[in-house]
């Protein structure tokens, strides 16, 4: 049956009535959600809006992102490889949708920028509670970030915890132990409140991995999984930084920090030192 009128007719058993039935806006909690988008420019700055959703639609990912990256540590922790691994995968294309999506925030010039960010005060992401728990997560410790949570109980006992706990990185050292690879006891005893710091005795080991791939597939692949986990949260902090250059230059930010210059320095972090360490030594 062809369509006229360009309408197409419902199909009879569509349903309509959700007077007792759960709906998509009551299932998704969409008056919640959308009526959470509350600019404070005055009068409204056209562009806000966009600055509001690109930072929370990025703080539901980073939500996705940290419930994946808990499993995958404890499925780590229960020698559960597969489910750990798929769970990184899913994280992966999840950091390359957020890396993908600055495409939109640079649609936001400096001078649209100018006429409202004096509204944002001192709020700041780097005030962002979930993506200092993802760093902690992938094991960039820093107890000296926890005092900007202060006034929010939550979070901060939230990032106190993740402090507190191993890394995913741990996690996968301690499974590599148990897994009868040479992993030294220095890394595996450490304080896992500090970031993690190159460990040269590591480097063999993945050599070894790297070398007999065929006969430890798993991991293998787990280096690997790790390596693009880093790789793709590098191209999120690259992205970010260029976005601030291209709407705010060098000034300074507005939670404190000397902007541009202090983000630059984020690039020189490392997550998993030894697996980048290794490409030097691989085939010599
Ligand atoms: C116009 C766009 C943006 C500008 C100009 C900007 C600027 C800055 C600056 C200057 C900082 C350093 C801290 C400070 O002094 O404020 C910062 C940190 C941060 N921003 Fe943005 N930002 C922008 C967009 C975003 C978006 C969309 C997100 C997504 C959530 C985000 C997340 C973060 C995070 C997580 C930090 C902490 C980074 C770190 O610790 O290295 N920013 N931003
Ligand atoms: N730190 C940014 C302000 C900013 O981008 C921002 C402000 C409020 C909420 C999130 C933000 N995004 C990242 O820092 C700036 O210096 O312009």
């Amino acid at each position: 049956m062809t369509i006229e009128k360009n309408t197409r007719e419902l199909d009879r058993d569509i349903v309509r009535d959700f007077s007792t039935r759960m709906s998509y806006a009551s299932y998704l909690q969409l008056p919640t959600l959308l009526s959470a988008q509350q600019p404070v420019s005055t009068p409204e700055h056209h562009d806000e809006m966009l600055f509001i959703i690109q930072h929370q639609t990025t703080e539901l990912w980073l939500k996705l992102v940290l419930h994946e990256l808990r499993s995958a540590a404890a499925w780590l922790r229960s020698d559960d490889l597969g489910s750990a691994l798929k769970a990184i995968a899913r994280v992966k294309h999840i950091q390359k949708t957020l890396t993908e999506q600055w495409s939109v925030l640079a649609t936001l010039t400096p001078t649209e920028y100018s006429q409202f960010r004096g509204f944002l005060g001192n709020s700041s992401g780097f005030q962002s509670s979930q993506y200092r728990a993802v760093e902690f997560l992938l094991g960039n410790k820093n107890a000296k970030m926890l005092p900007v949570f202060e006034s929010d109980p939550e979070a901060h006992e939230m990032l106190r915890e993740l402090l507190d706990a191993p890394s995913i990185y741990d996690d996968f050292l301690a499974y590599l132990k148990r897994q009868g690879f040479d992993v030294p006891a220095s890394v595996l005893e450490r304080d896992v409140t500090k970031a993690h710091e190159f460990c040269p005795e590591l480097v063999p080991v993945f050599k070894y991995i790297y070398e007999n791939a065929a006969d430890n597939w798993g991991a293998y692949e787990a280096c690997e999984e790790l390596v693009d986990l880093e790789d793709n949260f590098q191209l999120w902090r690259f992205r970010h930084l260029r976005t601030v250059q291209r709407t705010i230059g060098m000034k300074a930010g507005t939670g404190g920090s000397s902007g541009a210059a202090f983000l630059q320095k984020a690039l020189e972090l490392t997550f998993f030192p030894e697996l980048f360490a290794v490409r030097t030594e691989i085939g010599q």
